[in-house]
């Protein structure tokens, strides 16, 4: 988007008349599911609503934003897109679930820019349009979705993700309208600097869309979240989507809107997540692990995987990566977690976005609203700990229309979890290990760390950290600590014998995940 420039000029009126009227006279009702509207039903009626539209040239959008949706090539809309823009465009706030991958960053955006070009918002105007984002790698992709959206319109917009002076920050960001941000960053600068005032309650906030609900009521952002909402201006559109329906969703709806649409895209579906997706599992005993894991790698060296492994702390990526880096296996591995330095993360996500064929070992910094192009595989090679983060995670895969796969590795007595996936309309099939693969796999990472000093002492941490986040894990019907075999587990790590595992107090967890 241009930087600066004057307000719309005298040009742009006769258009601006036109969609004031459009969007007034043809919004959908109230309380309606585009979806569900049959067009025939809409025209003997005699009303022609955007609720007809299956095209983004149907809806009434600026020419701007249309030239943008073009350079995009997005055209035709995707079932989120049509069940929520036109309330969004009636200036409702919005309540979506839709499965991951389904276009729900357009869903926010598109409404957002419409909004602010009918207020006839410009450069010289100040903060108009909020997104908040759990991670900085999704702002970043938001950002750059809004930035392809948006060129055509006189707007400014910044990224507000921490990891740089916050004073030149402070600075840069304040003349923007448009802030893309993750909640902590944003809450630091509300707090602090108040010269820069970057959210100023006292203007007029049209839009504010917090996306990806669920994930920012997780990990303690919950407060953070009440907070700026607390600073946003009463008379606001708010628009609120989400993967999943989970009670952490409820509780930050009915913080932030008012008399919301709701709109459920998929819950009539027989799958919660994108038919396109296949999922598989493989009970095996817990030492089998690395080497099912190994076995997997080697055998998919032209594919393009994201292996989640535990989130509670990053040994365990470290040292898978390390591991199975030491050992060549002729594909690159990749590492991402929340303890790399943003330059790092960013350096990883770019990397990972632009290969053809990777591994990338990730915690569940990655799980959510990453949109990397062409993933085939997501492998989890530690439990998730609940259906909605399996949900994430999976959905980094079969995105939009693409297909993928994903395989889950359990040990036989976490089997309860195939049933709480399978009453969550997630049907799942038992893949057996491939016995030749796994006589080829047997005990390398084992030899790596023997062969390595240096991979020894990540073993080691990554071992306990494995151990912790089973204990941490809130499923105790599912997930039993108690019963690992610690032992056999420290020699399926090259260890000789199991590290000393403390016991832990509660109450940590959500805090040290979210930085991992
Ligand atoms: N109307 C469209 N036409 C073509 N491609 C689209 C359209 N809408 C979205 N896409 C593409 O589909 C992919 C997924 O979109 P997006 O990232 O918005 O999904 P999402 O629903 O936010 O997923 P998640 O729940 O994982 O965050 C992106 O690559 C996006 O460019």
């Amino acid at each position: 988007m241009p930087r600066r420039q004057g307000r719309s000029g005298g040009g742009d009126a006769d258009e601006l008349a036109e969609l004031r009227e459009r969007v007034i006279s043809e919004a959908p009702e109230a309380g309606s599911n585009p979806l569900l509207t049959d067009a025939e039903e809409v025209e003997a009626d005699g009303k022609v609503t955007f609720s007809r539209a299956r095209r983004f040239s149907e809806l009434p959008l600026s020419r701007r934003t249309l030239a943008g949706l073009a350079r995009g090539k997005w055209e035709k809309m995707t079932d989120v897109q049509r069940a929520t823009i036109g309330h969004a465009l009636a200036g409702r706030d919005v309540l979506a679930a839709a499965r991951t991958g389904s276009g729900k960053t357009l869903a926010f955006l598109v409404p957002l820019l419409e909004l602010l070009w009918r207020e006839r918002w410009s450069a010289l105007d100040r903060l108009g349009g909020l997104v908040v984002s759990p991670t900085r790698e999704l702002a970043l992709q938001i950002f750059d979705v809004l930035r392809t959206l948006g060129q055509k319109h006189d707007l400014s917009a910044g990224l507000v993700i921490g990891g740089k002076d916050q004073q030149e920050e402070a600075a840069r960001i304040a003349p923007m309208n448009i802030l893309v941000a993750t909640p902590g960053r944003l809450l630091h600068h509300i707090d602090q600097t108040a010269a820069s005032r970057p959210l100023d309650a006292s203007e007029a906030t049209p839009g504010s869309l917090p996306p990806q609900a669920d994930r920012l009521l997780d990990l303690g952002f919950k407060q953070t979240m009440a907070a700026i909402l607390e600073e946003l201006p009463r008379k606001r559109q708010t628009l609120l989507f989400s993967a999943t329906q989970t009670r952490r969703v409820a509780d930050l709806a009915s913080l932030s809107l008012s008399e919301p649409q709701y709109i459920s895209v998929h819950a009539a579906s027989k799958t919660a997540t994108p038919t396109r997706l296949q999922h598989h599992h493989m009970l095996i005993e817990p030492e089998q692990k690395l080497d099912v894991l190994w076995g997997f790698v080697r055998s998919h060296l032209q594919a393009k995987t994201i292996c989640f492994l535990s989130s509670l702390h990053p040994a365990q990526v470290a040292f898978v990566h390390a591991a199975f880096s030491a050992l060549r296996p002729g594909v690159s591995l990749l590492c991402l977690h929340g303890r790399q330095k943003q330059m790092k993360r960013l350096a990883v996500y770019t990397e990972f976005c632009a290969k053809k064929h990777a591994v990338l070992f990730a915690t569940d910094v990655a799980a959510r609203g990453l949109d990397f192009p062409t993933v085939q595989w997501v492998v989890q090679a530690d439990a998730p700990e609940d259906v909605a983060t399996y949900i994430h995670r999976t959905g980094r895969t079969a995105r939009h229309t693409a297909s993928g796969r994903a395989l889950l590795l359990l040990s036989p007595s976490e089997k309860a979890f195939v049933d709480q996936l399978s009453a969550a309309r997630i049907a799942t099939q038992r893949l057996r290990p491939n016995k030749q693969q796994a006589d080829a796999a047997r005990a390398q990472a084992a030899t790596a760390v023997r062969e390595r000093a240096d991979i020894k002492y990540t073993a080691q941490r990554a071992l306990v950290s494995y151990v912790r986040s089973v204990k941490l894990q809130a499923d105790k019907a599912v997930f039993d600590a108690s019963s690992l075999p610690l032992q056999k587990l420290a020699e399926s790590y090259g260890l000789a014998a199991a590290p000393r595992v403390r016991s832990l107090s509660g109450g940590g967890k959500a805090k040290e995940a979210a930085k991992n």
